[in-house]
């Protein structure tokens, strides 16, 4: 796949804060490969964790993401098909680039208030599994993809990191103004033309096309208007884009300038990182700019605003929430540490584990909103047992009384495989799957063979038999 980059996207950029014609196309004919990855907090919580995911990737040598606090370049791309902690949700393999949210998020938004936080186009889910990293137990992060496979995308990968705090939508933006002044912050990640990803993705070069800027730079405007009722008064609206196109970056900095009473929040950002700050012709907007000739990462566009005009709020009507009977508190005891302030939530047969703010603000969003996933499910209580779902294994909410079965390697990838790895254990009935004190899921284990419960949409499909 050729690298040339469309004659006409270079003649656009020609004029633009920090464009470089030369390095830039010269960074794109090289065509590098730069591999990152970001930690979950919530699984992986000392240096020496890193460190031993890290030299399982051998990438020992790992370098820190200047701008931000978990995310470590990797000197070569392993195989994280192959990595059990890849399907544990120790990390997120993520661009670099777009890590820089996390400086945006710390500079604009206090974050130790209870914050209602919605990212709007969030599928795959790397800036909503980021935001859930930022974000305090009494915070909430609503997850919203209009696309329905990719909000089932979106749901697997949240589910995988684990937290109670999300909420994961199917909704189109203008379905948020049945929420008018609810959220603290909105993220937009708005779908763009890809020119940024041009160097990692060549395949989308021939897909670009200034008809194709001038239609995502509608489209961004649509997106931006439907939404920005529900952003509360003094609320932050970050927009990016991986676009380098003028269109979809600073002429939407104006033209929110212009139709809203949004103010412009420029942000501190040091010289060395090589983030080129741009300032908007007509409304002096700043935005930055990420180009990959001039750092290690790959096309990139970020901007925040203050909300200063009043919100209406929604008016909600109180609906009751499901009780949960002494006996099922009990069989959950068993197997769930409950962190304070947290609850369970009977949904159909299932039951939820839901933090403090999903759990006051389900029952609103469910008469707003399609939802596909609240907190994290618990499981199916049953007479006698619990059947424990995938969701639970992947939260750091296990009971400690729960029996574990550690496996080595190439037994974990059997086990991801949805194979009887034929371990020899003494443990009998359910029983944690772990791979380095890591959960993978669930297995009940009988006298003669082990019932594997990893789920099978989620399982490895390569062979593993030359490994
Ligand atoms: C740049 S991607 C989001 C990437 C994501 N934020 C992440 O960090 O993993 C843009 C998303 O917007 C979605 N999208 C496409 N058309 C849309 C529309 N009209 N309104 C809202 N979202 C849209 C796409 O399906 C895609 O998932």
């Amino acid at each position: 796949m050729s690298n040339q980059l469309p004659a006409a996207l270079i003649a656009s950029l020609e004029g633009l804060p920090g464009f470089d014609r030369a390095p830039f196309e010269q960074v794109h004919a090289a065509a590098e490969k730069i591999t990152s990855l970001r930690f979950n907090p919530l699984k992986v919580r000392t240096a020496e964790t890193q460190e031993s995911i890290l030299s399982a990737l051998s990438a020992s040598n790992a370098t820190q993401i200047p701008w931000s606090s978990a995310g470590y370049y990797l000197s070569q791309r392993p195989s994280f098909t192959f990595d059990p902690y890849f399907h544990a949700g120790a990390y997120y393999v993520q661009e670099a680039s777009s890590m820089f949210l996390e400086h945006a998020v710390r500079a604009t938004v206090d974050l130790n208030q209870p914050l209602k936080v919605l990212d709007l186009c969030a599928a795959p889910g790397g800036k909503s599994t980021l935001l859930q990293s930022l974000l305090n137990e009494q915070s909430m992060l609503v997850a919203n993809e209009v696309i329905k496979p990719r909000a089932a995308l979106l749901a697997d990968n949240l589910s995988k990191w684990g937290a109670a705090n999300v909420v994961v939508s199917n909704n189109d933006p203008r379905d948020f103004s049945r929420l008018p002044g609810y959220f603290d912050l909105i993220v937009i990640d708005a779908p763009c033309s890809g020119s940024g990803l041009f160097r990692r993705d060549p395949e989308l070069i021939p897909e670009w096309s200034p008809e194709n800027v001038a239609l995502c730079s509608q489209r961004q405007q649509r997106i931006l208007a439907d939404v920005l009722p529900a952003l509360k008064e003094d609320g932050i609206l970050i927009y990016s884009t991986c676009s380098f196109s003028k269109e979809e970056d600073e002429v939407i900095l104006d033209w929110l300038a212009d139709h809203f009473e949004l103010e412009n929040v420029p942000l501190n950002v040091p010289e060395e990182w090589q983030i080129i700050p741009t300032v908007t012709d007509k409304r002096n907007c700043t935005g930055y700019r990420f180009y990959p000739n001039r750092l290690k990462g790959e096309g990139f566009f970020i901007s925040c605003f203050r909300k200063r005009d009043m919100a209406h709020t929604a008016k909600r009507k109180e609906t009751k929430m499901g009780v949960v009977s002494a006996k099922e508190r009990e069989l959950l005891s068993s197997w769930i540490r409950l962190p304070e302030g947290y609850s369970y939530l009977p949904h159909q047969d299932e039951m939820l584990i839901l933090s403090p703010m999903v759990a006051t603000e389900i029952a609103f969003l469910q008469q707003q909103l399609y939802i596909r996933k609240a907190g994290v499910k618990a499981g199916q209580p049953g007479k006698k047992e619990l059947i424990p779902d995938h969701q639970l294994a992947m939260s750091p909410m296990v009971a400690a009384e729960v029996p574990v079965v550690d496996l080595e390697l190439k037994a974990a990838l059997q086990y991801l495989r949805k194979e009887d790895p034929g371990i020899d254990t003494p443990v009998r009935g359910w029983a944690l799957m772990r791979y380095g004190q890591m959960p993978l899921g669930w297995a009940k284990i009988l006298p003669n063979r082990m019932n594997n419960y990893y789920p099978k949409e989620l399982r490895i499909l390569k062979d593993i038999s030359g490994l």
